[in-house]
């Protein structure tokens, strides 16, 4: 059995090495007029391959039984990079079908009736900011949502999938993120969780699922992420964490999840996203480097003539003490679990700040690794030999827009075209990495949220 299993591996890994070596001959040892290489994205494709997957579904969106949030936030999130919306009878149609999903106590199940669940309450709220409406905005029962979070906190300081359900970081994450987005964080929710999560980071420098498990690309996001929300991510290891995420983008382009795996294209996001924030987290790494915080991170080479922006600064760090930076070190002692004054506007700080650090991987390469082996004639896949579906879909854009967006200073401001693979109209929207919600999405929310 292990025999074959490996066999298929190899088969696997070969398969994908010939793909990447065929594209590399054509990018570049032919010569540049025989180039016929097209990095196009499929937009239109992929959005009528989404709108059509979820037209197809119906009023109760029926597939994946206990997933049918998850399916609504990959497919309209991947709408939202593409640049494009519902139609309003399906906006509806999602409205009133997440809210049946809701249960009488609050949180979300996968279906309606189900048991409500920490990832489905996460993929239904993501999927609700992204269709962004008063109506669909103002379903969410806050209260009894923040009393659902309270009932999933476990005494390690961690959070249960559901209850009686296992206790890992992915709850952690999509507990934090979702009271975060929605202004009811608060000391109860956090208390200790950023115990829970120090516990998980591995000698290798990643997040795992649970103490002593193996550090992988989607726990490490979740953990990451949650850690910058609660303001405790001073409290990990940053460098061995930038450590272990720049060795796992692979000589095909793409990242793997955990060492010695394939590269898949979902982690474009997962890896991709712990890359994005830890770009703005420069003043924690100089600080446990123990080099000064006026240390510099330049995106690019003095040799580069563009390397300077507007004021003739090279990517200077612009905001190199901001009074209440997310990112600045915490004063004393390991938890500030009990100073969480303002801890809701965590998420809102960290994306105002500046991007201060040069991308930690090679984002030309992995657009590549993304137009030419994930992507599909409509839709993508985790890599060559696979079919499409709606999550790789979902987190390969999301991955792609990462990417795009990772050369600038700003969140808000447009990347410049030599940061795009293929031609400017490639363009995805740009998102929160912490939440994976598109950005425009997201401020509107926050602003709903802070007034409501
Ligand atoms: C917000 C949220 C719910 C996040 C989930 C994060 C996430 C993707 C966790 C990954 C789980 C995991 C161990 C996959 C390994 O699968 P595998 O062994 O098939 O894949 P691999 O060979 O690439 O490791
Ligand atoms: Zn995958």
């Amino acid at each position: 059995m292990e025999n074959i299993r490996a066999t298929k591996t190899q088969e696997d890994q070969w398969m994908v090495q010939n793909h990447v070596f065929r594209i590399y001959d054509l990018v570049f040892r032919l010569p540049p007029h025989a180039q016929s290489v097209n990095f196009e994205i499929r937009r239109d494709n992929h959005i009528e391959y989404l709108t059509k997957s979820l037209k197809q579904l119906g009023p109760n969106f029926t597939v994946l039984d206990a997933n049918r949030p998850w399916l609504c936030y990959w497919i309209i999130h991947s709408i939202a990079l593409l640049g494009d919306c519902l139609d309003d009878k399906l906006e509806n149609d999602v409205v009133d079908f997440l809210q049946r999903c809701q249960d009488l106590n609050g949180g979300y199940g996968g279906g309606p009736g189900q048991m409500p669940h920490l990832a489905t309450t996460y993929a239904a709220v993501n999927t609700l900011i992204t269709v962004g409406s008063q109506r669909s905005l103002s379903s969410i029962d806050r209260k009894k949502l923040y009393v659902f979070l309270l009932r999933m906190k476990d005494a390690s300081g961690g959070f249960r999938m559901h209850g009686g359900g296992e206790v890992d970081v992915r709850a952690c994450y999509t507990a934090i993120s979702v009271a975060s987005v929605l202004n009811i964080l608060d000391d109860r929710l956090i208390q200790n969780v950023g115990d829970y999560i120090v516990s998980c980071q591995t000698y290798e420098g990643g997040i795992a699922g649970e103490p002593g498990s193996e550090a992988h690309g989607g726990y490490t996001f979740c953990g990451l992420a949650a850690m910058v929300l609660i303001n405790e991510v001073n409290r990990l290891d940053l460098p061995g964490l930038i450590n272990w995420v720049v060795f796992r983008q692979g000589v095909e382009c793409g990242f793997q999840g955990r060492t010695n795996k394939l590269v898949d294209g979902c982690y474009s996001f997962w890896q991709g996203g712990v890359a994005a924030i830890i770009q703005r987290l420069h003043l924690l790494v100089n600080e446990q480097l123990g080099l000064p915080n006026t240390f510099k991170y330049d995106y690019r080479t003095e040799s580069d003539n563009d390397s300077s922006d507007s004021d003739g600064e090279p990517y200077s760090d612009g905001a190199a003490s901001p009074e209440n930076d997310v990112c600045q070190p915490m004063q004393e002692g390991k938890s500030n679990a009990f100073a969480a004054v303002g801890v809701n506007d965590n998420g809102y700080k960290f994306i105002k700040g500046p991007i201060s650090m040069a991308p930690l991987f090679n984002s030309m390469a992995l657009q590549q690794y993304i137009l030419l082996c994930s992507q599909e004639e409509a839709g993508f896949r985790d890599k060559p030999g696979k079919r499409r579906d709606h999550y790789h879909t979902c987190y390969v854009l999301s991955g792609l827009s990462i990417s795009q967006h990772s050369n600038t200073k700003e969140a808000d401001s447009p990347p410049l075209p030599r940061d795009i693979m293929g031609p400017y109209s490639n363009l995805l929207e740009p998102l929160h990495p912490l939440y994976n919600i598109v950005l425009d999405k997201y401020y509107e929310a926050h602003e709903f949220f802070a007034r409501s």
